[in-house]
């Protein structure tokens, strides 16, 4: 569970500081749930907050257990060269503008990537093959609801940030 919450707080924070983010998020729920409370099952409705939880995880991908994984020496996987101690998540190589926090990068140059069901060596937040994490289809959707709710509830209630 230290993934997710992990995970939780570097959503909050890139929000915080990403007010447009946090009125797209809002716009979007509001325009496909109306008012209602969002359940599991409209997630696959949701693409722009589906895309924000994955930009969360690219930039900070959390670190399980604790434990630092990352390669000690140079390497070469699905026909890529890795520099000895990379961070995949921010080579400018394969991601555009990687330090930045742009959901918007996987409609557009980065559209493929996706999370779950296909091996892609730029994105492994959860691991690969035999050890990969069993728990990912739930640790998207806990995350996913919990930002749904913090952004169309509570965030906007409290004025943590403004919301025009
Ligand atoms: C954002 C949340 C999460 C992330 C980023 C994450 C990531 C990972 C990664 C990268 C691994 C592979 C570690 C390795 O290569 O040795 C892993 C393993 C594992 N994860 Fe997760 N995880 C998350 C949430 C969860 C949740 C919610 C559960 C259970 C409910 C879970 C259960 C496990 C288990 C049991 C393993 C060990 C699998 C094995 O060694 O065969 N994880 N996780």
């Amino acid at each position: 569970m230290n993934s997710i919450i992990d995970a939780q707080l570097k959503a909050i924070v890139e929000l915080v500081n990403h007010p447009e983010i946090q009125h797209k998020i809002r716009e979007e729920i509001a325009n496909v749930i109306k008012g209602k409370e969002v359940m599991k099952s409209n997630l696959h409705e949701l693409p722009y907050l589906q895309a924000t939880v994955k930009e969360t995880i690219r930039l900070h991908t959390p670190i399980p257990l604790l434990v630092p994984h990352m390669n000690s020496e140079k390497a070469k996987l699905g026909g890529y060269t890795i520099p000895k101690e990379s961070k995949l998540a921010n080579n400018p190589e394969w991601w555009k503008n990687p330090e930045e926090f742009r959901p918007e990068r996987f409609f557009e140059e980065e559209s493929g990537v996706v999370a779950i069901g296909k091996v892609d060596y730029r994105f492994l937040p959860f691991g690969i093959r035999r050890r990969s994490c069993p728990g990912i289809v739930l640790a998207i959707s806990i995350l996913e609801l919990a930002i749904a709710n913090l952004v169309s509830k509570f965030v906007n209630s409290v004025c943590i940030m403004p919301t025009t």
